[in-house]
């Protein structure tokens, strides 16, 4: 009775006398199985194999030039990590053979011939193999993949969107790894939103929370390099990375982001500073050195950032640069 087998499932059927493939078709036809290829040698086997991709080998072992065991071998070397059951059909039954058969890739072993019932059988319990190894697979990627969300979601700000503190520790670290090997200059940039406790007390919460996800906006918008980074680092104090990007570089990005806050015109409802939200910010840069590490970064650039709060606030300051924005302007 021919036996169901769900979706197609295909044969490669190896061996170098032609009456023995047509025999094996036949009895494979007989058994429900819809497509069977056929190869006269191992060569052509793999040739078969790379093109067609079959469910299932039956691989004959004795055959003039490469046997049985070299195409199993080059089977399992054509597909690293995938895995068709090869199952060795031989007249030669002892133990050795059956051994080698096995040692050699083989997943099963029958002696020629083989009686229909015998290999729908043998066919039926590697067709379970197989959907049981496809199952895996496919389990493995769903994991994968929710692992991969996962790790995201736990270096994600959940009110921002931004890369959270977790996330900007990981990304800062790299960063300065990569512009240690490249000599590049690298900037930490730290802003922090003025008189941010007035807003909240002010205007409430809710309100303030709305401020904090408009500037983050403006802050993933003006990151506009790939590996430009924008993360909330504390409640309403943001970081910037901003890989190959030097002092003067770091400066005139400081300006269009204040430049570009400027143009928001957020209301602020009680700022002594003025009527529009602004923005303080510290920033660092250096071609980074065996002494650099994520803490003297944010070490230097908090530094900074007091700075420009103690010189009056809506401005960023660098010490590397001796200069705030509005000094810089002025000049
Ligand atoms: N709405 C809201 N407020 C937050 C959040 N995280 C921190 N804050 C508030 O941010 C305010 C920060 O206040 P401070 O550290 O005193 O700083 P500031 O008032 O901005 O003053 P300066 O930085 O000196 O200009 C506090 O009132 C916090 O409650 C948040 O997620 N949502």
């Amino acid at each position: 009775m021919p036996l169901s087998y769900g979706s197609p499932f295909t044969v490669l059927v190896v061996d170098d006398q032609e009456a023995i493939r047509s025999a094996l078709t036949l009895e494979l036809r007989q058994v429900g199985v819809q497509t069977v290829w056929q190869a006269g040698s191992g060569e052509e086997a793999l040739e078969v194999f790379s093109a067609k991709r079959p469910d299932l080998v039956l691989l004959d072992i004795r055959m003039p030039g490469h046997d049985g065991y070299w195409t199993a071998q080059k089977i399992r070397d054509a597909e690293p990590g995938n895995w068709t059951p090869i199952i060795f059909l031989s007249g030669m039954d002892r133990d050795e053979d059956l051994w080698r058969g096995i040692e050699a890739g083989g997943d099963d072993y029958l002696v020629k011939p083989v009686t229909p019932t015998v290999l729908a059988a043998k066919l039926r319990a590697m067709q379970r193999l197989l959907g049981m190894q496809r199952r895996l697979v496919a389990v493995t990627e769903e994991l994968n993949l929710a692992n991969q969300k996962l790790n995201e979601l736990v270096e994600r700000d959940p009110l921002t969107g931004l890369v959270n503190r977790r996330g900007m520790d990981r990304l800062l670290y790299t960063e300065i790894r990569q512009a240690k090997r490249d000599r590049k200059p690298l900037t930490l940039m730290l802003c922090d939103i003025d008189h941010f406790k007035r807003y909240n007390d002010s205007a409430g919460h809710v309100e303030g929370d709305i401020c904090l996800q408009r500037i983050s906006n403006m802050l993933g918008q003006i990151c506009k390099r790939p590996s430009d980074v924008a993360a909330r680092y504390g409640g309403e104090e943001f970081a910037l990375i901003l890989p190959d990007t030097p002092k003067s570089g770091a400066m005139t990005f400081a300006r269009a982001l204040t430049q570009m806050l400027s143009s928001l015109k957020l209301p602020h409802p009680d700022s002594p500073t003025g009527p529009l939200v602004t923005l303080s910010g510290g920033i660092t840069t250096c071609v980074p050195d065996d002494s650099t590490s994520p803490e003297t970064l944010i070490m230097r650039a908090d530094e900074a950032l007091y700075a420009a709060k103690a010189q009056g606030r809506n401005r960023f300051f660098s010490f590397e640069f001796q200069l705030d924005t509005i000094e810089q302007l002025q000049g």
